[in-house]
């Protein structure tokens, strides 16, 4: 007799989740409010210990997208479940971090990550040692006693990845993180992340506007379409990290050329689209241009 093994459940599963939010509503009298859709039917599956990264273009809901995960607000309709549960409010199983370092100015590189862990009731002691551990372990050990303002924008990021990784929650949940960041440090801190992720194994969604950014991390890419945002496709990354530039290889340009033109495959007949009905009417939303810089655009054509 044959036995199968049940495939493990995914770590977050997204069930057709759509978000609605209330604005006012334009030339119908005041007080007139109608509904906008931020996220339409999005369902993806993430399996524990997943390094996902989402792109889409700009205003397409992707920070939508992870204030519904970290439970900042609930979707309209459908549901996200964390290992199996579904997510009604912020809880310690998800780690959040912002381009905004969002660090205490007061508190001290070491008490900044102690936050979380006095939130969780961890001992003072205790405390202290998961904070040095963890300030390690993002490469800041000797800086424990330093003051935000005393570090440059790439440490204080890494304190605040330290501070969400130190609670040891389930996901990580990531908001551009390293967008305020210049480009030298943005790269040595996306390796460093690399680094974290497979000595920690856990679970990372990670939004971002750079597909550079999205390839060079993700095992696969989530491209979410224009407003209302939905998901266009989920492209895995067979990408060999072994080398030296990863950036340089044929293959990572030819990732990075597929994940640009299905963005701006969506660009192009939303812009038509959009021409069209400003054609055939006044009303309406301009539709935001697809995130991509011209710069961006060049070296993709090369
Ligand atoms: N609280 C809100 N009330 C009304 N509309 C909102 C609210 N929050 C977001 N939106 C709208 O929902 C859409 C998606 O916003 P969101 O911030 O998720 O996009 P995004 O993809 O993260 O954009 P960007 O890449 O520019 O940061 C936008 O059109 C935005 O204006």
């Amino acid at each position: 007799m044959t036995t199968t093994t049940p495939s493990p459940p995914p770590k977050l599963r997204f069930e057709h989740v759509h978000k609605e939010f209330s604005v006012r509503a334009a030339g119908r009298g005041r007080g007139a409010r109608t509904a906008f859709t931020a996220l339409d039917d999005f369902t993806l599956d993430v399996p524990a210990g997943e390094f996902l990264t989402v792109v889409g273009p700009s205003g397409c809901g992707k920070s939508t997208l992870l204030d519904l995960l970290g439970g900042l607000t609930r979707p309209t309709s459908g549901r996200i479940l964390l290992d199996g549960e579904p997510i009604t409010g912020p809880g310690l199983d998800r780690g959040v971090v912002f381009q905004q370092y969002a660090l205490l100015p007061w508190r001290t590189a070491r008490a900044n990550v102690e936050f979380g862990l006095q939130a969780k009731g961890v001992g003072r002691k205790e405390r202290a040692a998961l904070a040095d551990e963890h300030l390690e372990l993002v490469g800041l050990a000797g800086f424990a006693d330093r003051y935000p303002h005393e570090l440059s924008g790439g440490m204080k990021q890494r304190v605040a990845i330290a501070r969400s990784l130190a609670f040891d929650p389930e996901v990580l949940l990531m908001d551009e993180p390293f967008a305020a960041l210049d480009a030298q440090t943005r790269e040595s801190l996306q390796d460093e992340l690399l680094r974290i992720w497979r000595a920690t194994g856990k679970t990372i969604v990670f939004i971002t506007h750079g597909i550079d950014e999205a390839v060079y991390l993700g095992q696969r890419v989530a491209i979410m379409t224009p407003r209302p945002g939905r998901l266009q496709t989920v492209r895995t990354i067979d990408l060999d990290r072994s080398g030296d530039d990863v950036r340089s290889t044929a293959r990572f340009g030819r990732l990075r050329h597929e994940i640009w033109s299905a963005l701006h495959a969506d660009a192009t007949s939303t812009a038509a689209s959009a021409a069209t009905s400003a054609a055939t009417s006044d009303a309406g939303d301009p539709t935001p241009a697809a995130d991509v810089s011209p710069r961006e655009l060049e070296a993709s054509r090369a």
